[in-house]
């Protein structure tokens, strides 16, 4: 079995900007560097209009923050999506790009009815090593009152998000879901003295069972199969900003466990059905999932929110491992003449006139942030050959070779090949 680690992080960040550091948050500080892959789900970032023209132009300070922060160490944005306030990154090592393949997004709205995004979700969908994952940030109603339309939007995001293509077309297709977000569930019943003096003395099981989303698993069919660690840190809202003490407002809301991280295994192939590899109709690929930390982070205190991250290992029963492209760079480029490339194709790759072949700087940050590129356009007489040559240094002005990375083929703007 190969291992695969993600970090997922889900914070709602109270239209607060950025804080200077958030080194522990990613757990930069302490990691053991095996972190493959980061997924950070964000929710109430500034979308204000005159910050959402900006962020556009640009993109926007948590993003840029994150990409800062993580791009020393590897890690390169593969896709982020947006849907107002909510936002989703999805980080991965570079050198895992090639095996990443089919990366879609989708929104939904659930405010308002559905006509606006302060409510919903945004997701994002790939195949890592040939094993389909879905990453599902949500941002749900608010209130104590509200948790029956907590499920009614869940189940509505579920059902209006679907992906291109037959390998798997819904979110729970997926051979592992993760769903986090601000999901805004809060405790029943209990007054908040009781709330509070819980959260004094540790006793956090005393609290569990008043958990709105604990008491749904048991009724809410949607709910089968999502699986979550033990709540064993504080409710992570409601706070007064700047400190770690629960609202003294005048809203005195009740703390809670608004923030959560959860995953759902697709149901395993019954015995004697084996997927054969690869195969888009199997039912299971047979991946494992380990839990390893399940924790809140008090220290950050910008927002109403504390951020909760967990982080997963993949045991995932077989890699497909082969690229569809490999590029074979020879030397060192000392002149503009020297600046070729070759690539050869995997006999099952089908071309396509949008295939682009980029340079970038080692430590670039996302796909968009190549110095240079060349089309790797198909000529008649190349149908035959696996294998070609291109010049791939024209775009680029005044080259500093000794911080070029590798070359990364490209498909439109959304593959890495
Ligand atoms: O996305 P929106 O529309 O801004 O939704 C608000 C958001 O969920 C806030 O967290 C919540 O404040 P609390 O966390 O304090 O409950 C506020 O409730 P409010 O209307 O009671 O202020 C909601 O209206």
């Amino acid at each position: 079995m190969d291992t695969f680690q993600i970090h997922v992080i889900t914070w709602n960040v109270g239209s607060a900007q950025p804080p200077d550091d958030i080194t522990s948050l990613l757990g930069l500080n302490v990691g053991d560097g095996n972190t493959d892959m980061y997924i950070i789900g964000l929710q109430e970032v500034n979308s204000m209009i005159n910050k959402r023209l900006k962020d556009a132009l640009f993109t926007d300070q948590w993003s840029e923050v994150c990409m800062e922060r993580l791009s020393p160490f590897g890690y390169v944005l593969v896709t982020s999506q947006r849907m107002q306030g909510v936002l989703l990154l999805v980080f991965a090592k570079y050198f895992h790009l090639p095996f990443l393949r089919g990366v879609q997004t989708e929104t939904t709205r659930t405010g308002l009815g559905g006509y606006w995004g302060n409510k919903g979700g945004v997701s994002a969908r790939m195949s890592v090593f040939g094993h389909r994952l879905c990453f599902l940030n949500c941002h749900l109603p608010a209130h104590m009152e509200n948790s029956d339309q907590r499920m009614e939007d869940f189940e509505s995001i579920l059902q209006q998000q679907q992906f291109e293509g037959q390998a798997a077309t819904g979110v729970l297709d997926h051979d592992v879901v993760f769903w986090f977000g601000d999901l805004n569930f809060r405790i029943n019943d209990l007054d908040m003295q009781v709330v509070k003096s819980a959260i004094d003395n540790n006793k956090y099981s005393a609290l569990w069972e008043k958990d709105q989303l604990n008491m749904a698993k048991d009724s809410e069919t949607v709910l089968e199969g999502f699986q979550e660690g033990p709540l064993k840190f504080p409710p992570t809202y409601k706070f007064d900003v700047g400190t770690d003490t629960y609202d003294t407002s005048g809203k005195k809301r009740k703390p809670a466990w608004t923030d959560r991280i959860l995953w759902r295994m697709r149901a395993t192939a019954p015995v004697g059905t084996a997927e054969k590899r690869g195969s888009l109709s199997g039912l299971t690929s047979g991946t494992k999932v380990t839990q390893h930390y399940y924790r809140s982070h008090m220290e950050f205190t910008v927002s109403d929110h504390k951020p909760v991250s967990s982080i997963f290992t993949l045991q995932f029963p077989y890699r497909v491992d082969v690229p569809l492209v490999t590029l074979m760079v020879e030397d060192e480029w000392n002149c503009v003449a020297d600046a070729t490339a070759k690539f050869r194709l995997a006999p099952n790759y089908s071309r396509s006139s949008w295939d682009w072949i980029g340079l970038y700087k080692v430590g670039f940050k996302h796909h968009k942030d190549y110095v240079g590129y060349v089309w790797a356009k198909q000529e008649d007489n190349d149908f035959q050959r696996l294998e070609q040559q291109v010049q791939v240094y024209t775009a680029v002005k005044s080259p500093d070779s000794s911080c070029l990375h590798p070359l990364i083929p490209q498909r439109c703007s959304s593959s890495l090949l």
